[in-house]
């Protein structure tokens, strides 16, 4: 699904009506039958607040609707302002011929408009959309407040009035919505952390706009779903062998940390490598190899021999975060130059991470693919932002940094963030019930196994990510957090599921 901010909803419009020919009332009407499929219909009070553009029209279309279904129903509608767009105007005289109640929007009305927002079951936040990106003036910024205050439930059309869909900022007043209607596209705003508690639940609806006038105005950047994860899941031969699954080597592990080297490893064997090697921290080497069952192990002194053989490496869970990590690092980017790179990857997480503070130009001149995954904190460490900014900016973040050193970047979190830096892929699965330690090893495990099996790197953040959030999100159903070895345990069923349906 693409993610699209103000400017790239007004092509794709323009598109669609000039280029393609849909009328615009077509588009209008199915916004309208959009919204009423996602209302509660054995309610019987909705009360419709409609501004004078089309996010207003849509609202006059929800209300003829309504009033066709027998439903008590109030309009109440700014009445200052620039004319109506012609296919607001034709919704809204529709109405008054149908002598649907209609109330202009002035200091006068606004007691029964109070009133009657209290006895509304649902009241309809049709305003302003996508088209408004400036400070709002004073009387509807007024109009929000009653509604934010005065109601038991808001259903807001296509965006809550007030809220920029860019970037998620409120221009003055937003309304606090329930649940948010919105248009064929996720809106960029939406993914703002600072945004998510206005928007209540987000639906996103098609309206009849075909995919190929989205692709003409798109800007690069979409959100994962479950189509894009199965098509990305590889298919396991009749005929294959070990050999075929990737050779997997994870460099991770030190003294009091040996359970980010297990997991990392145990990870990658559950997503399906055909060979796993450990290589840890000498002090740590002698205990963990103990604890190995399918996995191989090769002792730290001879890292270049295991990273001469190895498709992928996965470095930095655990390792520590001093000189002996760094010097490390070093030896496998040598060995990896020296034995022909370019279908070779090395994944950086978190120590791997944290000893490139201030060194990461030894990324950009690298022959093989490198994928960093950082979680915020990391992230700051690489680009000297400030953790508050990069929040802020998580998709221009990720997005530059990845540019600049490239590199494919997951920025960990609520809303993971994977580019390559031309695309961005925002992943929406996985939750807090996932806020442990551990989590993050189990990731670069699982992203490391998918390269090795012959994903493109990028393809295997997107689905790695995908999959390690979703197997999340299903044990979290039933548990209040869920732990690194459960969803390594879940791994394979839930591929076998992907796999099924993809045959
Ligand atoms: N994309 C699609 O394919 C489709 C999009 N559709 C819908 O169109 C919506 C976008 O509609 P849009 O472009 O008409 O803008 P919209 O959000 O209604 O805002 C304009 C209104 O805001 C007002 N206003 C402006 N600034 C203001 C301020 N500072 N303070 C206060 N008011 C201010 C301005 O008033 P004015 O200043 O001109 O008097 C005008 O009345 C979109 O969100 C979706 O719902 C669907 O119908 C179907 C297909
Ligand atoms: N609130 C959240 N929503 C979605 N995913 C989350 C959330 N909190 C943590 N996660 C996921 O859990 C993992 C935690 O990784 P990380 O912070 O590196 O943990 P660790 O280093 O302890 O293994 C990441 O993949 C992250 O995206
Ligand atoms: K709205």
């Amino acid at each position: 699904m693409r993610i699209a901010g103000v400017e790239m909803m007004r092509e794709i419009d323009r598109i669609a009506v000039e280029e393609i020919g849909i009328p615009a009332p077509v588009l209008m009407e199915n916004a309208a039958l959009a919204c009423i499929r996602n209302l509660d219909l054995t309610k019987g009070y909705f009360v419709v607040v409609c501004g004078r553009g089309n996010n207003g029209g849509d609202g006059f279309a929800i209300a003829r609707h309504l009033y066709c279904m027998d439903k008590e129903v109030d309009v109440f509608y700014i009445s200052e302002g620039s004319d109506y767009k012609t296919e607001t105007r034709t919704n809204f005289r529709i109405l008054k011929r149908l002598g649907v109640p209609m109330i202009p929007l002035s200091s006068e009305t606004m007691w029964s408009f109070r009133e009657a927002l209290k006895d509304a079951d649902v009241v309809i936040d049709s305003l302003v959309g996508t088209g408004v990106a400036k400070p709002l003036r004073d009387f509807l910024r007024q109009v929000i407040q009653e509604i934010n205050i005065n109601s038991k439930y808001v259903l807001s059309v296509d965006v809550p009035s007030g809220m920029n869909a860019d970037n998620g900022e409120t221009m003055g007043q937003v309304i606090d919505a329930d649940m948010t209607v919105t248009f064929q596209c996720m809106k960029r705003g939406f993914l703002n952390y600072d945004a998510m508690s206005k928007l209540g639940r987000v639906i996103v609806e098609n309206i009849g706009i075909p995919g190929p006038v989205e692709a003409k105005a798109e800007k690069g950047e979409f959100l994962t779903d479950h189509a894009l994860a199965r098509s990305l899941v590889p298919l396991r031969d009749k005929t294959g062998f070990k050999s075929n699954y990737g050779k997997v080597l994870v460099v991770a592990g030190s003294s009091g940390f040996t359970g980010a080297a297990l997991i990392c490893t145990e990870a990658a064997i559950s997503t399906g490598s055909g060979l796993v090697t450990l290589c840890s921290r000498e002090e740590v080497f002698q205990s963990l190899v103990l604890r190995l069952k399918e996995a191989m192990s090769i002792h730290p002194d001879d890292l270049e021999d295991g990273t001469g053989r190895a498709d992928v490496v996965v470095f930095g869970p655990g390792l520590g975060a001093g000189d002996v990590t760094f010097d490390m690092l070093l030896r496998v980017i040598k060995s990896m130059q020296e034995n022909g790179g370019r279908s070779k990857t090395l994944l950086l997480d978190a120590d791997g991470l944290n000893v490139l503070k201030d060194r990461t130009e030894i990324l950009t001149h690298l022959d093989f693919n490198v994928i960093l995954t950082p979680h915020v904190g990391e992230m700051s460490r690489l680009c000297g932002l400030s953790s508050e900014v990069i929040q802020k900016n998580r998709i221009d973040t990720a997005r530059s940094f990845a540019q600049e050193h490239k590199c494919i970047v997951v920025l960990k979190g609520y809303n993971t963030v994977i580019t390559d830096g031309k695309t961005a892929y925002v992943n929406p699965t996985g939750s807090s019930a996932m806020a442990q330690g551990g989590m993050g090893d189990a990731l670069a495990g699982i992203i490391g196994s998918l390269c090795g099996q012959g994903l493109e790197p990028l393809e295997a953040a997107i689905l790695g990510t995908y999959l390690h959030g979703y197997i999340g999100d299903e044990l979290a159903g039933e548990n209040y957090i869920v732990k690194a070895s459960e969803i390594i345990e879940a791994i394979p069923g839930c591929m076998k599921r992907l796999q099924d349906s993809k045959r």
